[in-house]
Order: C-alpha cells, then sequence, then structure tokens
C-alpha cells in the first residue's frame, strides 16, 4: 500500500487507518451538515469547496473520462459544520482555527468552531487524499483532532527591494494556506522604493516606486490581495517601516526626511524622517490613518529597526530639538520619543502595533502596549527573554530569515528552532503569540522567489502550528516534507506539468 503520508504541518493529534475508501469526481461533494451555522451562500465556504474540489481532482475537466473507476466508487460527502457563522468577517487575532475531523466510508465530518477552522480542516481533507494510479483518487479512514500551537503564523514579503507583480503574491497566499500560515506581514516600502499608491499622497508612488505605473500597488491591487488572503483564513498586516528605511519616501515627500549636514553645511544626502518638525508628524498621523482604513487588520507594523543616528546628528535643527526635549547626547531617546509618538497616533486609529526589537532594546520605558518583533542574530532567545521579562508580546523571527542564501541555511536548521526554550516562567511564554518567517527582497525578485521560499518556510510552517514534542525528529519529518512539497505543485498551469511529471516518475 502507497505510504500515506498524512498532513503537513503535523496536525496535533491524527490518527491513520489501513481501511480506505475510492473517491470519483462524480461521486465527490461538499456539503454543510443540517447542524452548521455556515451555509450555503457563506462566499468564504462555498469558494473554498470550490477550490478544493479543483485540488483534490486535478486532472478532472468535468466529462465523463476515467469512466473505469467510476464503479468501484460510492458517493463521497464532507459535510462541514460550523459552530458560529462568521463568513463576511476578518481574521484576526483571537480567531479560533481548532477544527476535528472524522473520515470514514461515504462521509468525511468536519466540525469547527468557526469559519477559519473549517478552513483549516478542508486544507487537510485535501492533503489525506492521494493518487494511487492515474485518476485513482483514495482516502483512508483518519480521525483528527486540530488546532494550532501559535495564533500567530507570519510570512514576510519584502516589495520594495524588488517589485513582486501582484499575481505572485496571491500564488504565495496559496502556498502560505497550504501550510497553514495565516499572516502575511506586508513589508510594502523601504528605502529603494515606494510602491504603494496612497490616496493622500499620490506623490510617494509617482515620484518614489521603480516605475509610477507598472510597479505599483493601486488601491484596487491592495483590495484584491486583502480579498484574496481573507479567503485563504490569512491577515494582510502591513508594514510601513519608520523613521528609518525610509530614502524613497523623501522623493514625494519633499522636507520629510532629515537633511544631513558636513562641516560647512547640507552635504545633499537625506537620513531617517525629521524627528524635530511638526509636520513629520502631521504627515505621519496622515498616512496611518489612510493605511488604517485601508488594512482592516487589527495589527498595523511600524517598523523602527535599524536607524542610523548620524545624520541626525549632523543636523542643527535636530541637535537644537536634543537640547530642547533635555535628550542631552543620547539619540536612543529621539528614536524612542518618535516611535512612540507614531505608536500612538496608531492605537488612536484603534490599531495594535508591531514593531522591530531595536524599539524596545532602545528604551524600556516606553507606556503603549505593543509587540515586539524579535529579528536580531546572535541569541535571540536572551532577546525574547528580555522583552517577556517586560510583559510584553513578542513574535519570534531571527531563525526564520529565508532570504539569506547558502548551505547551512537548509529546512532542517528551521525546523529544529525550539522558540519556547528561553528562560522565562510559564506566565512569559504565553507573551510569545507566534513566528514568522522573512524574504527579504535583497537577493529575491518573481524570478527566484518560489524556489527560495518553499519547502524551506514549511519546515517553520509544523513549527509554528505543532506540538514540538510530535515533531522533533528531521529523520521523520523528511519524507514527509518531500511528499508535501510535490502536493504544494497542485494548482493548474505551469507548475501542474513539473508536478505531474515528478508525481509520477516517483510513482513508476
Ligand atoms: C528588521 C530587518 O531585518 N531589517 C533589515 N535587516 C536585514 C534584512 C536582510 O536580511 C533586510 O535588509 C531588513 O530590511
Amino acid at each position: 500500500l502507497k505510504q500515506v503520508y498524512g498532513v503537513w504541518p503535523m496536525p496535533q493529534h491524527i490518527s491513520h487507518f489501513t481501511e480506505r475508501y475510492v473517491l470519483h469526481p462524480h461521486q465527490f461533494s461538499y456539503k454543510y451538515s443540517s447542524d452548521s451555522a455556515a451555509r450555503h451562500g457563506c462566499s468564504l465556504l462555498d469558494a473554498a469547496f470550490k477550490r478544493y474540489f479543483r485540488i483534490i481532482f486535478p486532472d478532472f475537466e468535468g466529462g465523463t473520462e476515467f469512466r473505469k473507476t467510476w464503479s468501484e466508487a460510492k458517493p463521497f460527502t464532507v459535510s462541514v459544520s460550523v459552530r458560529t457563522v462568521g463568513c463576511d468577517e476578518y481574521p484576526n487575532q483571537d480567531s479560533d482555527e481548532s477544527y476535528n475531523l472524522s473520515v470514514s466510508a461515504g462521509e468525511a465530518m468536519l466540525r469547527a468552531e468557526s469559519v477559519w477552522g473549517a478552513l483549516r480542516g478542508l486544507e487537510s481533507f485535501s492533503q489525506l487524499v492521494y493518487e494511487e494510479n492515474y485518476n485513482s483518487y483514495y482516502v483512508n479512514k483518519t480521525e483528527i483532532v486540530d488546532f494550532p500551537r501559535f495564533p500567530f503564523r507570519g510570512l514576510l514579503l519584502d516589495t520594495s527591494r524588488h517589485y513582486l507583480p501582484v499575481h505572485v503574491i496571491l500564488k504565495t497566499l496559496d502556498a502560505m494556506a497550504y501550510n497553514k500560515f495565516n499572516v502575511f506581514h506586508w513589508h510594502i516600502v523601504d528605502d529603494p522604493s515606494f510602491p504603494y499608491q496612497s490616496r493622500l499622497y499620490p506623490d510617494l508612488s509617482n515620484k518614489g516606486a521603480f516605475h509610477p505605473v507598472t510597479h505599483i500597488y493601486t488601491q484596487s491591487d491592495v483590495r484584491k490581495v486583502i480579498s484574496h488572503a481573507r479567503f485563504r483564513g490569512i491577515r494582510v498586516v502591513p508594514e510601513f517601516d519608520s523613521p528609518g528605511h525610509t530614502q524613497s519616501w523623501g522623493k514625494g515627500q519633499p522636507d520629510l526626511l532629515t537633511t544631513c549636514y558636513k562641516r560647512t553645511g547640507p552635504s545633499g544626502t537625506f537620513g531617517p524622517i525629521n524627528p524635530s518638525l511638526g509636520s513629520s508628524y502631521q504627515f505621519m498621523s496622515n498616512l496611518l490613518k489612510e493605511v488604517s482604513s485601508v488594512f482592516p487588520d487589527t495589527f498595523v507594523h511600524l517598523g523602527g529597526d535599524e536607524v542610523d543616528f548620524a545624520c541626525w546628528k549632523s543636523n542643527p535643527n535636530v541637535q537644537a530639538f536634543m537640547a530642547k526635549m533635555g535628550f542631552g547626547n543620547d539619540y536612543k531617546k529621539l528614536e524612542s520619543f518618535y516611535m512612540e509618538s507614531i505608536m500612538n497616533i496608531s492605537a488612536a486609529f484603534n490599531k495594535t502595533a508591531i514593531v522591530w526589537q531595536d524599539v524596545f532594546d532602545f528604551s524600556k520605558q516606553i507606556r503603549t502596549q505593543y509587540v515586539v518583533e524579535v529579528w536580531k542574530r546572535g541569541c535571540y532567545l536572551c532577546n525574547m527573554h528580555q522583552v517577556a521579562k517586560a510583559g510584553l508580546k513578542i513574535i519570534l523571527a531571527a531563525p526564520f530569515y529565508l532570504d539569506l542564501p547558502g548551505p547551512t541555511h537548509n529546512w532542517a536548521r528551521y525546523y529544529t528552532v525550539r522558540p519556547l526554550s528561553f528562560k522565562g516562567t510559564e506566565q512569559q511564554k504565553k507573551l510569545v503569540i507566534g513566528g514568522e518567517v522573512c524574504m527579504w527582497g535583497e537577493y529575491v525578485d518573481a524570478a527566484n522567489l518560489s524556489p527560495r521560499l518553499w519547502p524551506r518556510a514549511s519546515a517553520a510552517a509544523e513549527r509554528l502550528w505543532s506540538d514540538e514534542e510530535q515533531t522533533s525528529s528531521v529523520e521523520k519529518a523528511f519524507p514527509r516534507l518531500q511528499d508535501f512539497r510535490c502536493k504544494m505543485i497542485r494548482e493548474p498551469g505551469l507548475d501542474r506539468d513539473s508536478y505531474t511529471l515528478q508525481h509520477h516518475k516517483r510513482l513508476d
């Protein structure tokens, strides 16, 4: 019997049985069970039923082909029961993604608290179906009780160092759903380019994008990404990184960046946003107000990483501001003042701020609650311990930087990360809301994104969803990951052809 590889990420509880059932597209259907709060018309699940039918039966064109296996197959129904409806909502930090799946003769019963859990269960069911000979599909009797270890399981794409076409972002969202990632961290702008087309400040992309028409994200592009993500139970958290990493902002917003000085006067170069001008905070308030309405998620990422103080130190207005504020010569206080100001601005728009750990490292006395993304190499467990002691929530990214190529960065390196192995109380460990893989764009564009992202990111996906004790062996994971990698190449189109060849080669 073909080895049944099961589901990736590994469910919390799964039992496989040898009894199996023949599936045939003509006798297969999804339906809402009578006790489900969500019913036909719940566009999120109706769309998922169609999507997963195509994923399970990729070669089925609706005709009467492959009649031969027809006779053996009996009707098979996937019945979905959702306890609390919520088809038109957005996923959020508190969404319940748990589900139970029971596969037996003629029926798979999928029970979930919410539509988000139902989506996770539909993904798991689709991975249980396997093809033994061309167009003969089977599913084994299986029992699953599943829920995520961490509620925040993110993937960062950087669309500033290289522009990523919208269809590439959508494909990445598809693959994220196969892996049960649930947050797309859109690092949308940075030093090299500003591709976000702002309603309020169109010059930011007109002058700051690599190209003002072909290399931008219009409001409708952004809406398309947010909708595609929502249909897959994925949140979109935008990052407008500041005050550093803002060179492209200065192209479309004059006087925003700090003018750097050399001895005799302006050097012609610009540095971080100028924190000594009221106009900077007015601009950030206007921009964050727009961003807060365009992106529905309750989180917004404000950046705060790698601020170079040299330019601030050289500028006489900034020097005068330092004196006025009594910051002495400690520019960390200036960065903290700026970050606390924009965190208060985003709080006013009912957003929870995520910032890079630099903000925490620079100041321990920022009063507002915010989430710290730990990213620096070195002892990230030590850094997590410091943040947890301060009572702040943590997202772990440091060991999951996938953009850095090289032989040491293979999947096992991410698979063996143990996010809670820092010293600290159970209470402090509860502050770790999850982790994130980062695909920075210095060396990545549409030509090499997918092979650099997958299946290495899948290793982190299992670390963030599954029970650590049950998934501690690299050796045991390897054949499962190898099988899952092929399953991921499942949507029609170019990928499909390579998959078909690869798949049948492996089976012969
Ligand atoms: C938070 C953070 O990571 N900031 C920078 N650090 C190095 C990265 C590349 O690996 C990117 O350049 C990124 O912009």
